[in-house]
C-alpha cells in the first residue's frame, strides 16, 4: 500500500527524471491548465460515487483525485510542506 507521502516522491522523481511512457510527465507538459480540468473532473467525480456508487468505488475516485492534486502541486512547484502548513 502506498501513502501519500510515497506517492509525492514517487511523482517528483519522475518529474525530474522524464522516464519514457510516464502519464504523470505527458500531465505535467499538458500545464496547469488541463491538469486543473482533471482535478475538477475527479472532484465530481468523488462528488457522485460518494452519493451514488460503494464505499470501494468512493475510496478508489478520491485516490485519483489525490493524485491528480500531486501532480499540480509538482506543475505549480509546491511541496508538501507547502500544502500541510495549512492544515
Ligand atoms: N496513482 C496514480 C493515478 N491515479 C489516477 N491516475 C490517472 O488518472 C486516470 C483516472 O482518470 P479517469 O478515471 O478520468 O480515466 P481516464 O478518463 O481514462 O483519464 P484520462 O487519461 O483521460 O485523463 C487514470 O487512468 C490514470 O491515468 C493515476 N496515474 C498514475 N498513478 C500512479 O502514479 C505513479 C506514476 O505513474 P506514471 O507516471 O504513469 O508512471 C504510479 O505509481 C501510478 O500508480
Amino acid at each position: 500500500m502506498k501513502s501519500f507521502e510515497a506517492l509525492f516522491a514517487e511523482l517528483s522523481e519522475k518529474a525530474a527524471s522524464r522516464p519514457e511512457g510516464s502519464d504523470t510527465v505527458a500531465r505535467l507538459d499538458a500545464g496547469v491548465h488541463s491538469i486543473g480540468k482533471k482535478v475538477v473532473e475527479e472532484a465530481a467525480e468523488v462528488w457522485m460515487a460518494a452519493e451514488y456508487e460503494s464505499d470501494a468505488a468512493c475510496a478508489e475516485e478520491i485516490s485519483q483525485l489525490l493524485y491528480h492534486l500531486q501532480v499540480l502541486m509538482l506543475a505549480k512547484g509546491l511541496t508538501l510542506e507547502d500544502v500541510y502548513s495549512h492544515l
